[in-house]
């Protein structure tokens, strides 16, 4: 699976501005990639308070785009998330789409940042599911869920090879970023593939450091603090290795913990 991993500078409160880098960077991809994944909260970044206007309903107006560049450029996206507005309340909206434009995937955030007020703005989401591309099981978490090992375990019992999480997560706590990223690959035997941000929203720095880590907790490659790209090939086949040569989820004794 060739992947794209866009470490995107967000521009705070601008979706129109955003929805043209997104644009502009899945066009001028080369055609061997088959699937690219975008940061957290990419259309808006931070400005919880201005998301009233900012949020479209039920985040139409960025699905539509996607949709469209994932058809023209025949690749599946892992749309990152988005800011969407739905029965009047907001929500933090990951929204996975195939190469024929089809939604494959919708999941809310369902733990929300205190140090970061989204409780005060957002409304949680209560479901977690796994999705399918090319008939591989995935799964995707936003940011602050990485804290929480059963969202990532209930995944992976659900038997997925791959785990994105996409990521707004501050300079400040970056090495708490990476350690958890490296736990979730290592204790659930699948490849994480991290999109954080960079650049700043307010006084908020983002520390960047996307990355794709093996099923045994290798790195496979990792980017700096820069807007950039990371283009990696990733050996599905080498998760189900892992499982079977270190069969950790049989191991478990679930009846005493
Ligand atoms: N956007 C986020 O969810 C940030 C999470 C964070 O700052 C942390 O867990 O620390």
């Amino acid at each position: 699976m060739k992947c794209a991993i866009y470490q995107m500078e967000i521009i705070p409160g601008n979706p129109d501005e955003n929805i043209a880098k997104i644009r502009k960077w899945i066009s001028a991809l080369d055609e061997s990639i088959e699937i690219v994944v975008l940061p957290e909260m990419w259309n808006t970044s931070y400005v919880l308070d201005e998301l009233n206007e900012l949020a479209d309903e039920d985040g139409t107006r960025e699905i539509r785009v996607l949709q469209e560049m994932a058809k023209v450029h025949h690749v599946h996206i892992v749309g990152g998330s988005i800011a969407v507005k739905s029965h009047g309340r907001i929500f933090n909206r990951s929204v996975v789409i195939d190469h024929d434009g089809e939604i494959v995937h919708q999941y809310d955030k369902v733990h929300l940042v205190p140090m970061l007020d989204e409780p005060k703005y957002l409304t949680a989401g209560n479901h977690i599911q796994t999705f399918t591309l090319d008939e591989i099981k995935m799964g995707v978490i936003i940011c602050y869920d990485l804290r929480f090992p059963e969202i990532s375990r209930k995944l992976a019992l659900e038997g997925i090879e791959v785990l994105f999480v996409v990521a707004e997560w501050p300079a400040s706590r970056i090495d708490a970023f990476n350690k958890l990223l490296y736990a979730r690959a290592i204790e659930n035997q699948v490849y994480v593939i991290a999109c954080n941000n960079v650049g700043y929203c307010r006084e908020e720095k983002f520390g960047g450091q996307s990355k794709v880590i093996n099923p045994l907790g290798t790195l496979v490659e990792t980017l700096e603090t820069a807007e950039a790209t990371l283009k990696v090939s990733v050996d599905l086949d080498y998760s189900k290795e892992v499982k079977s040569s270190i069969p950790v989820m049989n191991s478990r004794r679930p009846e005493l913990y």
